[in-house]
C-alpha cells in the first residue's frame, strides 16, 4: 500500500465495428486513442477524510470516514487469499471496493480528463479504469507497474491488467447498467481488440488483440451533442423487446460485419483493396445503428457534409444519439475536398480531432519515479486541478511526454 501520492491514467477509444449488438453478445473492433484520463491520488491532511474532485463535471464530495459502517459492510466482502473478487451483481462490489479504504488513510481522488466526456469516446470506462487501478494499487492487490512507455508489450503482466480490467467494469455498470465490457477493456489493456462478450453472464468475455492493426487513416468529429450512453443503450433494449425478431436480424448483420471487418485487418498485405471494403463496411455498420435508433440530426449532417466532399466513409462511434462520427478517409482525398470538409464541419459548431489509434492501456506514475525537485509542481493538486485546457494536461503529464509513466 503506497500513501505517497501516484498518479494513474487511461485512454478512450474509438469503436470501428459492433458498438450496442457489443452489448448482445455480438462481437467488435475498438482502438485506445491518444486522449486519456488522469486520476491523481493523494494523502488527505485530515487522515479521516475522503474526498473525490472531478473538475471536469463540476462535483466535489467528502466523506468522513468513522460515518461509514465498515465493519457490516465488510460482513458482505469475499476475498481470494487477500483479493477482493468479483461478482455478477453490483452493489455488494461496490460495497467491497468502498472497503477497501478500511486499511488506509483518508484520500483524496482527483481526476482530468483529455476526453470529450459523453461522446462516444469511452471517457466513462476510462475514469472507470483509473479509479479500479487507484483502488488496486492501494489495496495492494496488483504489483508495481514497472513497464516504460517503449516497451515491448510481451512484459506485460497480464494477471494485474485482468484485475484491473474486471473491477473496472464493475464501474462501467454504475455509469450504464448493461455494457458490454469493450470500453475498459481497451481502456485497461490499449491497443486493439476484437471483443466478444459471452452469454453467460459468468463466463469471461473473449478478447482478441490485434497486434498488426492496419494504419487507418481516421478523422473524427464530435457534434458536441451531450447525450448518455445509459438512455441509449436502454433505448435499444427497448427496441428489442418491442420487434424482437426484425432487432435481433439487425445484430445478426452487425456480427457478420464484425467478423468481416476482422479478417480484412489481420491480413498480412493491407492495400487498397482492403481499405475499400473497410470503408463500405463503415457505411453498412452506420446503417444499421441509424435503424437501431441511435443516430442524430447532427451525426446525419457529419455524414451529409463528408460524403459530399467524398471525403471517405463515416459512421456514428460509441453510443451515438450525438457524440462523435468517425471518418475513414479515402486514400486519395484531395487536400481541397478535405479542408472543404473541415471547414463545414467548424461552421456547423462540430469539433474535428486528428487521432492516432492503438496507443498504451493504463499506467501510473509513482512519486519515487519522478525526479526529487519536480515531485511538488508534478503531484501538486492545486495546479491538477487547475490546468485550462487539454494541451496544459497533455503537457503537464502526457504518458507520451513526460518520463517516468510506467505500465503492467
Ligand atoms: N473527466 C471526468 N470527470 C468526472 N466524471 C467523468 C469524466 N469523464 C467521464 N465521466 C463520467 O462518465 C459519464 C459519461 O459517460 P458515458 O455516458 O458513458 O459517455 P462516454 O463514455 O462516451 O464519454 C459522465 O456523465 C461522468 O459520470
Ligand atoms: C453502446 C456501447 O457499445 C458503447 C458505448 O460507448 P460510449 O460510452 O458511448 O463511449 C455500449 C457498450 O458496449 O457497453
Ligand atoms: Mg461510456
Amino acid at each position: 500500500m503506497s500513501t505517497k501520492p501516484f498518479f494513474v491514467s487511461s485512454p478512450g477509444k474509438v469503436i470501428l465495428f459492433g458498438e450496442h449488438s457489443a452489448v448482445y453478445s455480438k462481437p467488435a473492433i475498438a482502438a485506445a486513442l491518444d486522449l486519456r484520463a488522469y486520476l491523481l491520488v493523494k494523502p488527505s491532511e485530515d487522515p479521516n477524510i475522503i474526498r473525490l474532485d472531478f473538475p471536469d463535471i463540476g462535483l466535489s464530495h467528502s466523506w468522513n470516514k468513522n460515518d461509514i459502517p465498515w465493519t457490516k459492510i465488510k460482513e458482505y466482502v469475499q476475498a481470494k487469499e487477500g483479493k477482493p473478487q468479483i461478482s455478477e451483481e453490483l452493489i455488494p462490489e461496490i460495497i467491497d471496493l468502498l472497503s477497501d479504504n478500511l486499511n488506509v488513510p483518508g484520500m483524496l481522488y482527483s481526476v482530468r480528463s483529455t476526453l470529450p466526456i459523453g461522446a462516444g469516446l469511452g471517457s466513462s470506462a476510462a475514469i472507470a479504469v483509473c479509479l479500479a487501478s487507484a483502488m488496486s494499487i492501494l489495496g495492494g492487490h496488483v504489483a508495481k507497474a514497472s513497464v516504460d512507455y517503449d516497451a515491448k508489450s510481451t512484459s506485460k503482466n497480464h494477471e494485474d491488467e485482468e484485475f484491473i480490467d474486471k473491477w473496472s467494469l464493475m464501474g462501467e455498470k454504475c455509469f450504464h447498467g448493461n455494457p458490454s465490457g469493450i470500453d475498459n477493456a481497451v481502456a485497461t489493456h490499449g491497443g486493439a481488440v476484437m471483443f466478444q462478450r459471452m452469454k453467460n453472464p459468468a463466463a469471461p468475455s473473449v478478447r482478441t488483440n490485434m497486434r498488426n492493426f492496419p494504419p487507418i487513416s481516421l478523422l473524427l468529429t464530435n457534434t458536441k451533442i451531450p447525450r448518455s450512453t445509459a438512455a441509449l443503450v436502454a433505448g435499444v433494449s427497448a427496441l428489442n423487446t418491442k420487434y424482437s425478431k426484425t432487432s435481433a436480424s439487425i445484430l445478426d448483420a452487425m456480427e457478420h460485419l464484425a467478423n468481416e471487418a476482422y479478417q480484412v485487418m489481420v491480413k498480412p498485405f493491407f492495400g487498397p483493396e482492403e481499405t475499400r471494403t473497410l470503408r463500405e463496411l463503415t457505411e453498412i455498420n452506420h446503417g444499421l445503428l441509424v435503424a437501431l435508433g441511435v443516430s442524430h440530426p447532427s451525426l446525419e449532417k457529419i455524414k451529409i457534409i463528408g460524403d459530399s466532399h467524398r471525403i471517405g466513409a463515416t459512421k456514428l462511434t460509441g453510443a451515438g444519439g450525438g457524440g462523435c462520427a468517425i471518418t475513414l478517409l479515402n486514400e486519395n482525398v484531395s487536400k481541397a475536398e478535405l479542408d472543404n470538409s473541415l471547414e463545414e464541419f467548424e461552421a456547423n459548431g462540430f469539433e474535428t480531432y486528428r487521432t492516432s489509434l492503438g496507443g498504451k492501456g493504463v499506467g501510473a506514475l509513482y512519486y519515487e519515479n519522478v525526479q526529487e525537485d519536480k515531485r511538488e509542481e508534478v503531484f501538486s493538486e492545486i495546479a491538477f486541478t487547475k490546468f485550462k485546457d487539454r494541451e496544459e494536461i497533455i503537457q503537464a503529464l502526457g504518458v507520451q511526454n513526460v518520463s517516468g509513466w510506467k505500465f503492467w
